[in-house]
């Protein structure tokens, strides 16, 4: 690693022979595996943007330039070139390096947000902003990969670029996938002008200048496109053909992303360990069950077969499963029309991406009594991707939606069933919320009242603990500790949290205080949602929502989150304590 050593700032490289380059590309490659191997992350990307980082660092000067980062996943070797390589030995972890820009690490990173195809209205947005204040000589940069121009917010951006003809150079990182190959009429597209002669095609036709197609790993070449595009000094498109997970073997001949996102893994072999059943595979094997009975059941994925569990759905029956690219607005109006035509369409999505189609959801799917189910993956805290992947906002959000009823499932017997419930609505919309990882073992009702389930129950009924989804676990432990502390609880499970089931709140109006745990957004979360419902019913039983706080949360591993964020059978025992010792002293 003698060069790279040598880098801790972008003009360090000024000085570099080609030759030289050509070296320190095979030296990021080298360092890029052995951290990725120890931490995982995004590895296929970064792999492929290795040459072209370079080059951009070359030719813009950043931070006076500014480089915009469509998602932000491919940002390690950018991170490594602007002084962080001795912070990838904690790579998304707690207090460690995060896996996307991040303004408080440095000055080279504007865009944390992670959620796909905004950097070029940013783009737009800072070039507007430089002309308003007369500064003419710091270049708008943005990195976009073609996965990302699948994205409608991606249009609406080029739209105004090149209306405007202001100077934005948009690099298309082209790799010709995002998750899978880049579907749809522009995937085709893309094909055709990395195919050459250089046409510009639909860029041209917009008004935007066109450069390319370059090879995105001759960093020479890259270079003087670049330059090339800088001194246009209006909106040029340069073209950039990359190979994902390019110059290591396991991720260039990964057949099933090209190690987008990995786990750790063995550096010599690329192999990770495997992983045990997770809600993601018990979903993913129940759509199987169901299409084989439902003929009218349909897959959508908004470019996530894989990561979204629709992947053996797809294969099993092709005709039925629609990658519709990174498109999740499209996805769930889409969905609308599904329904109208006579199928039940079943959206897979993370929780956090729903927020991209919240008013699709709202007046395409529930104002027409469409039936089509939500299944939202990786719903709650995930971790090590950061503030913009914790699937924390669905539930505030989706408060708000008439007619539209929420599972949130707490075991795999759970998860199976009520996605068959939620199938069977054909006049609403449905919604199927799971966390990321591991699924536990199955939790036995002993009582079932409507679609209540009682998990367990003490001698007296001084307080009801309602563990929603994940939390049920923590909440049956909950009750047995407040049992040897003399505390009467009852453990329930609602299954369906929105609309508040009745028998939850009769179950409710028997105990002297509630307490509800959940892994969401307080705001809108099933507490709120629970304290409403009895208020509407004439009750002052009082109510305890144990959730996320309406913030922005740190990377950290899932468990620690939950922690500290009192998410677990302690906490909710000391809620218990506390609000039904406060009961008695009133
Ligand atoms: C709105 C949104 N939906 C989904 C994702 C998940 N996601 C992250 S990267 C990615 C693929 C991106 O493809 P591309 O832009 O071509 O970049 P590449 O990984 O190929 O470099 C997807 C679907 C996201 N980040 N944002
Ligand atoms: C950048 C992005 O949005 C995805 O690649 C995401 O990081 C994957 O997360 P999982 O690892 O939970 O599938
Ligand atoms: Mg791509």
């Amino acid at each position: 690693m003698a060069l790279l050593e040598r880098i801790r700032g972008p003009r360090d490289l000024d000085g570099l022979s080609g030759t030289e380059l050509g070296a320190l590309a095979g030296e990021i490659r080298e360092f890029l595996v052995s951290a990725v191997a120890r931490t995982g992350g995004h590895l296929g990307p970064n792999l492929g943007v290795v040459e072209l980082t370079l080059a951009l660092h070359r030719v813009f000067d950043s931070p006076c330039d500014t480089l915009l980062w469509d998602v932000g996943h491919q940002c390690y070797v950018h991170k490594m070139l602007t002084g962080r390589q001795d912070g990838f030995a904690g790579l998304r972890a707690e207090g460690g390096l995060s896996g996307y820009p991040s303004r408080r690490e440095s000055g080279h990173d504007v865009i944390e947000n992670s959620h796909a195809s905004a950097a070029l209205s940013w783009a737009d947005g800072l070039a507007r902003a430089y002309e308003v204040r007369h500064i003419a000589d710091r270049a708008v940069v943005a990195v976009v990969g073609d996965g990302a121009l699948t994205g409608g917010m991606a249009w609406e951006a080029l739209n105004n670029i090149a209306g405007a003809q202001r100077p934005v150079v948009v690099v298309l990182n082209d790799n010709g996938r995002a998750y899978d190959p880049t579907v749809g009429g522009l995937g085709r597209h893309l094909a055709a002008l990395r195919r050459g002669p250089g046409d510009g095609g639909v860029f041209s036709a917009l008004g935007m200048d066109y450069l390319g197609p370059v090879d995105g790993h001759d960093i020479a070449a890259t270079e003087t496109a670049l330059r090339e595009a800088r001194g246009r000094n209006r909106p040029v498109v340069v073209h950039c053909v990359t190979r994902k997970g390019a110059g290591y073997a396991p991720s260039e001949k990964d057949p099933v992303d090209r190690h987008h996102a990995i786990g750790p893994f063995d550096p010599g072999t690329g192999a990770a360990p495997a992983s045990p059943p997770s809600w993601t595979s018990v979903f993913s094997d129940e759509m199987i069950k169901v299409g084989n009975e439902r003929e009218d059941v349909v897959a959508v994925t908004a470019a996530m077969r894989g990561p979204t569990g629709l992947a053996p759905f797809a294969e099993q029956y092709p005709g039925r499963c629609f990658d519709v690219g990174i498109a999740e607005q499209h996805a769930a109006a889409a969905a609308a029309g599904l329904a109208y035509g006579g199928l039940h369409p079943v959206v897979a999505v993370y929780a956090t991406f729903l927020n991209r189609c919240f008013d699709q959801v709202l007046m395409d799917v529930a104002l027409h009594g469409a039936g089509a189910t939500f299944v939202l993956d990786r719903a709650g805290v995930t971790g090590d991707d950061g503030a913009s992947h914790n699937g924390m906002w669905d539930l505030t959000l989706l408060q708000a939606v008439p007619g539209l009823r929420v599972a949130a499932p707490r075991d795999a017997a759970q998860l199976r069933t009520q996605l068959r419930e939620a199938i069977e609505v054909a006049d609403a919309p449905t919604v199927v919320r799971f966390p990321k990882g591991a699924v536990g073992p199955d939790i036995e009702a002993i009582e079932r009242h409507g679609p209540v389930d009682v998990l367990s129950r003490g001698v007296r009924e001084d307080v009801l603990v309602v563990g929603i989804g994940p939390l049920a676990g923590p909440a049956v432990e909950a009750g047995a500790r407040l049992a040897e502390l003399g505390i009467g609880a009852t453990v329930a499970d609602p299954r369906w949290i929105q609309p508040v089931p009745e028998a939850l709140v009769a179950l409710a109006r028997a105990h002297r205080a509630v307490v509800v745990a959940a892994d969401c957004g307080r705001a809108g979360g099933p507490g709120t949602l629970l304290a409403q419902a009895l208020q509407d019913a004439g009750s002052d039983v009082p109510v305890t929502g144990l959730g996320i706080p309406q913030q922005f949360l740190e990377p950290a591993k899932r468990t620690r989150l939950l922690t500290a964020l009192g998410l677990t059978a302690d906490a909710i025992v000391e809620a218990c304590r506390r609000t039904v010792e406060k009961g008695l002293s009133e």
